[in-house]
């Protein structure tokens, strides 16, 4: 039997499916087989101290003790998901290019943002994008949701619903007028017809790292020098160089993952630019800014992402977005 590298997944859907995308290209890349390991969440699988993996982010906790106790040798997550802080031990050996980046709304009636009734019900759990929600059309009424894509796209009438064989159908019944999920699940789970707006960076900016994996190891390497090679291979200069930007902002705002903060970088030439908002949760204020360097390295990167971050401190966006 040839070498093979272990890969550890959660168990949800958009986990499986974006950890066999990745180990897939992967082991193309390396000339590797793939072994998969699912990592039960939270409780069932932890025994050392979550607190020493950092902050919030529970979800990947499970998966980077895995990875530390060599239980597998190569981590996939969601960049949005993890914490801004990198725990020791651990690397982030490959972000690969990133996928659509902007937030979506999947509506009843394929009705636009516009096109809702006064009053919509929109089904979200990130303050970020009820925030900017109700900043754009205060009518809305948003309503706390939790659960996976399929959970939450079945909570609107005629979008999602989770059929018996695992597939999403149209559900007959619904709460909600409209939930908003990122296009990136959305799409990596084959669920984009059921997108009835992409929601444009003017009006929705995406939460820091959205749309990007973060392929992680241990720092001393996977153990395998062909995987090692493959992920460097795999890495994309211009997705980590706007992500570094997005997340040292949020970490200079000192903003968790669930803060009204929306952020993204793009490649304007040769300048990197980065625009961020700060919002109070009832979206009656928000901050918006930007600013550009010329592109050269992460670490300048993350000094953009720092400076803009000071700047918007200095203009009170803590206060803004309920942080002070
Ligand atoms: N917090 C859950 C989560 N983490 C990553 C994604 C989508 C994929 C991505 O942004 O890379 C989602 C679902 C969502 O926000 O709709």
């Amino acid at each position: 039997m040839s070498e093979s590298f272990r890969v550890g997944t959660r168990g949800s859907a958009l986990a499986t499916t974006q950890t066999g995308w990745a180990a897939q290209k992967l082991a193309g890349i390396s000339g590797l087989d793939v072994e998969t390991v699912l990592v039960k969440t939270e409780g069932d699988v932890v025994t050392g101290s979550l607190a020493t993996l950092g902050g919030t982010g529970v979800f990947a906790a499970a998966l980077r003790q895995h990875l530390l106790d060599a239980g597998c040798d190569l981590a996939v997550h969601s960049l949005k998901d993890l914490p801004t802080a990198q725990p020791e031990g651990l690397v982030l050996a490959a972000i690969p290019a990133r996928e659509d980046v902007r937030d979506a709304l999947c509506s009843r009636d394929s009705l636009g943002l516009d096109q809702l009734p006064h009053g919509a019900k929109i089904g979200t759990g990130s303050p970020r994008r009820a925030a900017q929600l109700l900043a754009y059309r205060s009518d809305f009424e948003i309503v706390d949701i939790r659960g996976n894509v399929p959970t939450r796209l079945g909570r609107v009438k005629g979008v999602g619903k989770t059929l018996d064989d695992g597939s999403v159908g149209r559900s007959t019944q619904g709460d909600l007028d409209a939930v908003i999920l990122a296009a990136a699940g959305m799409r990596r789970l084959g669920l984009e017809d059921h997108i009835t707006e992409y929601l444009d960076p003017s009006i929705m900016l995406p939460a820091p790292g959205q749309g990007a994996l973060a392929l992680e190891t241990r720092s001393a390497g996977s153990g395998h020098q062909a995987l090692d090679a493959a992920l460097s291979q795999f890495d994309d200069a211009h997705t980590r160089m706007q992500v570094e930007a997005e997340r040292a902002l949020l970490s200079t705002l000192e903003a968790g993952c669930a803060a009204p903060i929306g952020a993204l970088a793009h490649i304007d030439g040769d300048d990197l630019v980065l625009e961020a908002v700060a919002c109070n949760p009832d979206g009656s204020e928000t901050m918006r800014r930007s600013a550009r360097i010329a592109c050269s390295t992460t670490d300048a990167a993350q000094q953009l992402g720092r400076s803009l971050a000071q700047s918007m401190i200095a203009d009170g966006a803590a206060v803004v977005a309920g942080l002070a």
